[in-house]
């Protein structure tokens, strides 16, 4: 489990990155929704002891995180901007790592970076070096190093970035069985990332905690708040274009998928079930519903 108590973050000339936020994290997927600036990078570097909070604590699995080694020797880390280096070939990058996490016995190193290979889709590339990696082969071999050594927290920073939906499917895939029994805590702005497959979610906006609970609880949000309109082009252009989530061509105009508290100015207009994605932009644009406490 990860405990996260009371957690502020300011950077010199910034604004507060995270403020005050309390977290518990259990085994399983953690999906870590929030618009850009929400925090989400801030956090996650904190949680793997690569940056010291301005106040607050948390604990890894019982351990604080002053106690940095052992924090990072529990945690695989996967960061937004993942570079390894391009004069290496992936093999001998994921061995050099495998070493610096402690594999100490190379068979056995050897063995792990061959099924990690596999898994990530990059065996026939593996003898290659970084420098000629396409965006998303380095993050794959991002992927396989923040996996290798089997660590009990896996954090994985919008690790989907770059790649193509054939490759998005197989990592989702690959972390949900690598979630069994452990703590992946994923970051994303794509809710489709964190459909289906986790188990706990928590939203992060303007560095504070917005809603902590499951799927079902972030689609609540949009309950009653979810329009659909079937709109002239001068009814359109009076909307407030952030309330807006998609339009198709209709007869007669445009039909809309509109977000608000209040049905929109509309003759034809009804309400709609909400989708989770619904349900995320309506928590960020109107809050949450009355009553909810998320958990
Ligand atoms: N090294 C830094 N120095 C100063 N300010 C920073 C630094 N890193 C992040 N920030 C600021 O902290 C806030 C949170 O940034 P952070 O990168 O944690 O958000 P994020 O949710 O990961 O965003 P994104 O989805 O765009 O990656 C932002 O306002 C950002 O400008």
């Amino acid at each position: 489990m990860i405990q996260i108590d009371h957690l502020s973050k300011k950077y010199l000339w910034s604004r507060w990155a995270l403020d005050d936020v309390s977290l518990t994290l259990r085994e399983g997927m953690v999906g870590l929704l929030g618009p850009n600036g929400a925090g989400k990078s801030t956090l996650m570097r904190i949680l793997a002891a690569l940056t010291a909070p301005t106040s607050g604590k948390a604990t890894v699995f019982g351990i604080p995180l002053t106690r940095a080694e052992e924090i990072r020797r529990m945690i695989g880390y996967l960061p937004q901007q993942f570079q390894a280096y391009p004069g290496l070939t992936g093999t001998e990058y994921l061995d050099y790592v495998g070493a610096l996490k402690g594999i100490k016995d190379k068979k056995r190193r050897n063995a792990e970076i061959d099924v990690l290979l596999e898994q990530v889709n990059l065996q026939d590339q593996a003898g290659k070096r970084v420098r000629t990696y396409s965006g998303g082969m380095k993050r794959r071999l991002g992927i396989a190093q923040a996996l290798l050594g089997s660590p009990r927290v896996l954090i994985v920073d919008e690790p989907t970035a770059g790649l193509d939906p054939e490759e998005r499917v197989r990592f989702r895939n690959l972390l949900t069985r690598f979630s069994l029994g452990r703590i992946v805590l994923l970051s994303t702005h794509i809710v489709a990332d964190i459909e289906r497959n986790c188990r706990q979610i928590a939203v992060l906006n303007q560095g504070k905690v917005c809603l902590s609970g499951v799927l079902d609880d972030l689609q609540e949000c949009g309950r009653g708040k979810v329009w659909e309109a079937r709109l002239s082009e001068r009814e359109f252009a009076r909307l407030d274009p952030l309330s807006v989530v998609s339009t198709r061509p209709a007869a007669g105009g445009l039909l809309c998928r509109i977000i608000g508290e209040a049905p929109p100015a509309a003759a034809d207009v009804s309400p709609v079930q909400p989708s989770l994605e619904d349900g995320y932009l309506a928590l960020l644009r109107t809050g949450l519903p009355e009553g909810a406490a998320g958990r």
